[in-house]
Formats: structure tokens, C-alpha cells, sequence
């Protein structure tokens, strides 16, 4: 089926290959088409053949009779080749020799696999090839070695893409003996796959191509390589087994984590791999070996994902994609970001469903003035007419809002949708003075992180206006959330900016979903509320020294100063690159928004409007198995400008005592920040 079909049944896209382990298989045209034509989409092999490993070995023989440390091989002949350059070479991809050891603790055999690798690596690129795979390192003590090697190879190589290749995990036991306690070293991989890519400083030509055993490793390990740049797993014909007819399949895990891995982007290729079974399994599993089961097997479970919940959908494209914050109070929207708010399921009508609540909490028969302040194109304003019809109450609706296009919008839709029945009002809500009073003020002035679009500074420029016998704001309140995350693809991308210095002082609006948290229970945490209307008091004081919109002056905002410091546990070792932040608000009475994945079901389940931000760090943290990590935050402000800071710091315990392990830079978006 090509991809266009595919799209339109909305079957996910799936590029399933097909590995040619013998290196004696030239890879040609005619081989490529068999292959597509069989059903697969690419095609694997290896670049060169035994010829060449024989001369290499017979080099290595002569130098140790000469007792030389280091020879140079000679470059490639026609015989030593498996592949040619032709139009077909888009479907390939090469796979390096898998007996040389860039690791080896033997400086000649080290010496001599670099070369090779050189060799192969650069006949690959004349070939055509985008991506090669390479053996991941065997000797774990020596993956610093390995990692430079990596790391010379991804300078000659400029536009290929590396694939390392690598086990989910390290058996450390016999894999087919049964066992109840597993047998396996969960993130030794991981650890080795972390090195190299630090030595290679989050290189984006650098990936990794995950090897799919029989027994997978616990959902942890699973999740952990999720967060990584997986561009291809690696099936072997041993890690199916078979059904009640004798056929391939996965087993329900197997089938969870294609499903995971498989919503990546990019979609990672999917190769399968013929290795011989372990003798054990030999005689254990009855597989029936028609060629294409594997494939056909596959295939079925693409066009049988599970389809994708709304979230996904909204978000298809943004995962992982990094925006600026809006600055809806500094800028003007365009109708067109408006319409995107728009489209939100949910976030609408629990706002109806709040106001009708609070309307309801107010005697019937007495005109209640009710105020959208910051009404953009309006939706607000027609859940609130709505929700006093629900309430059989009855009501002055107004409308202000300080962007002068969106005003013109409010003004035609009150003319040809309300019958006229709104106030409308175009001025900057601090500057805001009615001859009446508010009874019930609406508003949604919140960014990602709650108070990051400046929501309380344009509250208390306008609660002056609310009637100070009973009048209620909706949102009532709003806190602000975050929790330490392991995030390598969005550091990454933000480290190529680094010609930006303030590339990694800017927080970022991001869909996350190639990330892993680092504490388990209580992995998020609240960093701090604002409440309104705020109590008289606090904005009197603010007003003498000089708050309020017109010439705030010095300590004016004071009150609007917030900080934190989180300890959090975390159990499993990892790398710190950033914080994700969230948020949640009580609208009115019991009706709430969130986006904290742990609550959102809950409270606003499938609300699209928002999506997390990311704090960065600058240098990412390792941190050990059963460490802590402290996070200190500020909100900061000067009488034009409200900005983030923050810092986090590793400890490990030992009885009682904390040890600091290191602890970041303070990261400031002071240059950033949102403008009043
Ligand atoms: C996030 S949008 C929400 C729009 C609309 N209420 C909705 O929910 O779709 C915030 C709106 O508030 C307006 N706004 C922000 N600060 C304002 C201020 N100080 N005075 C008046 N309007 C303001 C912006 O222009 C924008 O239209």
C-alpha cells in the first residue's frame, strides 16, 4: 500500500525492513526489488564481505608477527564490497562489519576497527546510504574509548546518520532459562547508550537502533528508551512466538511497546531480522516458518493500532516541537490563534459550567453584571450568555478586551450573533473605569506555567471594578506545577541554538512526549498560587507604592513575587535536562482545569488548550540510583517585566548526611520575560 493510501484509511505509517545478515548477500537492484515487492520497505545489508574481513585479519596476523601496534589498511577493492551506487539505494541501509571492536583494550585491534570503520562508513556515503548501523560497544568498561571512536566517525561523516546498535537491556544470565528474579542489568545499555551520546554532545546525527529480545525488561526500561532517539528496532524471528495455529505473534507486552515506540517521531523503522533460535527454544517453539508470517503478522498490527486519542490528534506535528510562550498582553493575536483556542472540547465548557454555578449562587429577579475581561473573539462571552439562560438568571454582560482587532470581531458578532445584548468595551483592562461595578469577572489570561501570560498583573489592575460586596473572579485561582524530567531529544534541539546565548534561559511551550520523569511518587509538585480577588489590603499597600497600571513604580508588584525550593527522590539514576511545568485552576466552587498528566482525566480530561513548558538546563545532571534532586524556582518581577529563575542541585544520602553530587547554573529568563 503506498503512503498516501495508507494516510487515508489512517493506518499509521510503518516502514518495515527487511535485514540481510549474510555478508556474502550482494545487496543489488534486483535483490531490492524482490524485497519491495515481497511486501518490505527497505532492505538491510552489510557493506562489506568476508573477502575484506580475511585481509584484515591476515593484516593483524602479520603486524603481531612484526610485533607492531599499528597498520594501516589499505582501502577498498571491488570484490570487498556488497553494494554499488543506483537508485535504489534510497531503500538500503548498511550495516558495519560486526566483528570490529572500536573498544578493544588492544590498541592494534582499536586502531585498526577505526579504520575500518572509516573505510566502510565513507564507501557507505558514496553509495548513497543516509543511515548505517554500528555494533554498540561489547566491552561496557571500555564505552568512553568506544564513544570517541563514535565521535571522530560522526566528523567524516557529515550528513549520514549513525545508528547504534544496542540490547534493551544486558543479560547477565542465560535469556531462555526461566527465572523469577530477572537476570538482567536494566539500564546497563542505557548507561552505555548515555556515554556515547554525551561524548558525542547530543550529536543529531547520532540515533539509536534498539534490539527487541524475547523477554522484555521491566515497563521502566522500556519507558527509559522511549525518551531516546530510537530510529530503528531490531526483531529477530526468536522474539515471536506462536499463536494457537502455530503462527507468529507478540506477545500482549511485545504488542504495548510497538504501540509506545511506534508513535515516536519519527516513527522509528521496524527491521526483521532472521537469527537462529536458541537451541532451547529450538525444540520449545513450534513457529510455522513461511517466509512472510513475520511480516504479514506486522502488518496486522499496524493497520490495528489503537486509535489515537485526542490530545494526540490536536498535537500531531508539535510533539516534542518547541514554541515561544505567547505574550497575549504584549502582542496582539491574530484571529487565527484565536480559532486554535477555539477548537478546545473542553476548556469552554467548564468555564459555562463554572459561571452557571456562580450564577446560581446569586439571588433570582436582581441584575447581575457579568464581565469578560480579555474576551478575544468572544466564546467566553457566549458561554456566559448561555449559562445565565441555564441558570434562569438574569444578566449585564460586558465585554472588554484591549486588541483592537479582536474588538472589531466582538462588535460584529455582537451585532449578528448576541442581538446586541453585550457591552462592549475596547481598552486595556487596568485602565478599565465603568460607572458600574463587576458582580462576576471572567477571565482566561493563562499561559502554560498558570502566571506566565500575566494573569495577576491584569487582575489586580481591574479589581478595583469588582463589587466588593460578593463579587467573585472566575478563575478564583490558579497554581503553578513542575517536576524534574529526562528530556534528550528537546535538549538536544535546544543545544543547537547555542549560538543564541539565550537559548537555555527561555522556557518553552512543548507538547512532551519523549521524555521520562525522574521521581516516581509525587513526581510532580506545586510550586506556588495566586487567588482572587486579591485580598484589599495587599493591593492597597501595592497601590501606595505605586502599583497599578499607570507608572508602577518600585516594589509596586511585590506581591506578586513568588518562590520555591522541591526536594524529590528519585529512585533510578538518569540525566536531569530541564523541568516540566503544568498547571491547575479552580474556575468556580468544585470545577477545575488541568494539565498535569496526573490529573488532567480528572479534572478537564481531553482539554487541548494548553501544553506544558519546559524549563531547560544548560548542563544536563547525572544522577545516581536513589538520589535527590532539589529544585529551586522564583518568579520574579520589576515594574515591567515578570521573569523565571531557576537552579537544581544533586545529592545522594549516606545514613543521614546529603552529599552534593553538583547542581546547575542559575537559569533566568529575566531577558525574556513577559513585558506588562
Ligand atoms: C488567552 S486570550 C483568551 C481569549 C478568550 N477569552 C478565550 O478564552 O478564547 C487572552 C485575551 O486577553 C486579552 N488581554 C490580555 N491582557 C489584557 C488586558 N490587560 N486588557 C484587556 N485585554 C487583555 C488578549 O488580547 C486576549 O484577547
Amino acid at each position: 500500500m503506498d503512503v498516501e493510501a495508507r494516510e487515508q484509511q489512517h493506518v499509521p505509517m510503518w516502514l518495515v525492513g527487511h535485514s540481510i545478515s549474510d555478508p556474502e548477500v550482494q545487496v543489488d537492484g534486483g535483490l531490492v526489488d524482490d524485497e519491495l515487492n515481497a511486501g518490505y520497505d527497505m532492505i538491510s545489508g552489510c557493506i562489506t564481505n568476508s573477502s575484506f574481513h580475511k585481509r584484515v585479519e591476515d593484516a593483524i596476523a602479520q603486524a603481531r608477527s612484526e610485533q607492531r601496534t599499528h597498520i594501516h589498511i589499505e582501502p577498498l577493492i571491488a570484490d570487498e564490497v556488497n553494494m554499488h551506487p543506483g537508485h535504489y539505494m534510497i531503500s538500503v541501509i548498511g550495516f558495519a562489519s560486526s566483528w570490529i571492536e572500536l573498544e578493544s583494550a588492544d590498541p592494534l585491534i582499536a586502531h585498526v576497527s577505526k579504520q575500518v570503520l572509516d573505510l566502510e562508513l565513507a564507501y557507505a556515503a558514496f553509495c548513497g546510504l543516509n543511515q548505517v548501523v554500528i555494533p554498540g560497544p561489547r566491552n561496557r568498561e571500555q564505552t568512553a574509548e568506544y564513544a570517541q571512536a563514535i565521535s571522530a566517525a560522526l566528523s567524516h561523516s557529515t550528513y549520514m546518520q549513525l545508528l547504534i546498535q544496542l540490547p534493551i537491556h544486558d543479560w547477565i544470565g542465560d535469556e531462555s532459562a526461566p527465572a523469577e528474579s530477572p537476570l538482567y542489568e536494566p539500564y546497563s545499555a542505557w548507561d552505555a547508550w548515555n556515554t556515547i551520546r554525551t561524548v558525542c554532545k547530543y550529536s543529531g546525527q547520532l540515533a539509536v537502533a534498539l534490539q527487541i529480545p524475547q523477554r522484555l525488561p521491566n515497563p521502566m526500561v522500556v519507558r527509559r528508551w522511549f525518551c531516546e532517539p530510537i530510529r530503528m528496532l531490531l526483531i529477530s524471528n526468536a522474539t515471536f512466538c506462536p499463536n494457537n495455529k502455530g503462527f507468529p505473534v507478540f506477545s500482549k507486552a511485545h504488542q504495548n511497546m510497538l504501540t509506545k515506540y511506534m508513535r515516536l517521531r519519527p516513527v522509528p523503522y521496524v527491521l526483521l531480522e532472521q537469527t537462529e533460535f536458541p537451541p532451547l527454544l529450538r525444540a520449545a517453539i513450534k513457529i510455522k516458518h513461511e517466509d512472510d508470517a513475520y511480516l504479514i503478522y506486522l502488518r496486522h498490527l499496524q493497520k490495528n493500532q489503537p486509535p489515537q486519542s485526542t490530545v494526540e490528534r490536536f498535537g500531531s506535528g508539535y510533539q516534542d516541537y518547541l514554541q515561544s510562550p505567547l505574550q497575549p498582553l504584549a502582542d496582539n493575536l491574530e484571529s487565527i490563534t484565536y480559532e486554535v483556542f477555539e477548537k478546545d472540547p473542553v476548556k469552554y465548557q467548564q468555564y459555562q459550567n463554572a459561571i452557571e454555578l456562580a450564577l446560581r449562587d446569586r439571588p433570582v429577579g436582581k441584575e447581575i453584571v457579568v464581565a469578560v475581561v480579555g474576551a478575544g473573539r468572544g466564546p467566553l462571552v457566549t458561554r456566559a450568555l448561555k449559562a445565565a439562560e441555564l441558570s434562569g438568571r438574569t444578566i449585564k454582560m460586558v465585554a472588554v478586551e484591549k486588541n483592537p482587532n479582536a474588538y472589531v470581531h466582538l462588535l460584529q458578532k455582537n451585532r449578528d450573533v448576541w442581538n446586541g445584548r453585550v457591552t462592549i468595551i475596547k481598552t486595556d483592562m487596568r485602565a478599565w473605569k465603568p460607572t458600574f461595578m463587576v458582580d462576576i469577572m471572567i477571565s482566561e489570561l493563562l499561559g502554560s506555567f498558570a502566571d506566565n501570560e500575566l494573569s495577576p498583573e491584569c487582575l489586580d489592575g481591574v479589581q478595583r471594578v469588582l463589587n466588593p460586596e460578593g463579587g467573585v473572579m472566575i478563575p478564583q485561582s490558579y497554581t503553578a506545577h513542575f517536576s524534574p524530567i529526562m528530556a534528550p531529544k528537546i535538549y538536544a534541539d535546544i543545544a543547537t541554538r547555542r549560538s543564541d546565548p539565550d537559548a537555555f534561559e527561555t522556557p518553552y511551550v512543548v507538547l512532551f512526549q519523549a521524555i521520562d520523569t525522574l521521581s516516581e511518587e509525587d513526581y510532580i509538585h506545586n510550586a506556588w498560587e495566586f487567588a482572587h480577588p486579591v485580598p484589599a489590603g495587599v493591593l492597597g499597600e501595592a497601590a501606595s507604592m505605586g502599583g497599578g497600571f499607570v507608572g508602577l513604580g518600585d516594589g509596586g508588584n511585590d506581591h506578586n513575587l513568588r518562590s520555591c525550593k522541591v526536594t524529590f527522590k528519585v529512585p533510578r539514576r538518569g540525566v536531569v535536562h530541564g523541568l516540566a511545568g503544568y498547571f491547575e485552576s479552580v474556575l468556580y466552587g468544585k470545577v477545575e482545569l488541568s494539565t498535569r498528566p496526573d490529573t488532567i482525566d480528572q479534572k478537564s480530561c481531553d482539554m487541548i488548550s494548553w501544553f506544558p513548558i519546559f524549563f531547560p538546563l544548560k548542563t544536563p545532571i547525572y544522577l545516581p540510583d536513589h538520589s535527590e534532586v532539589e529544585v529551586s524556582m522564583w518568579r520574579r518581577c520589576s515594574e515591567r517585566k515578570v521573569w523565571y529563575e531557576w537552579t537544581v542541585e544533586a545529592y545522594v544520602r549516606s545514613g543521614n548526611k546529603r552529599f552534593p553530587l553538583g547542581g546547575s547554573e542559575l537559569h533566568s529568563s529575566k531577558k525574556n520575560g513577559c513585558l506588562m
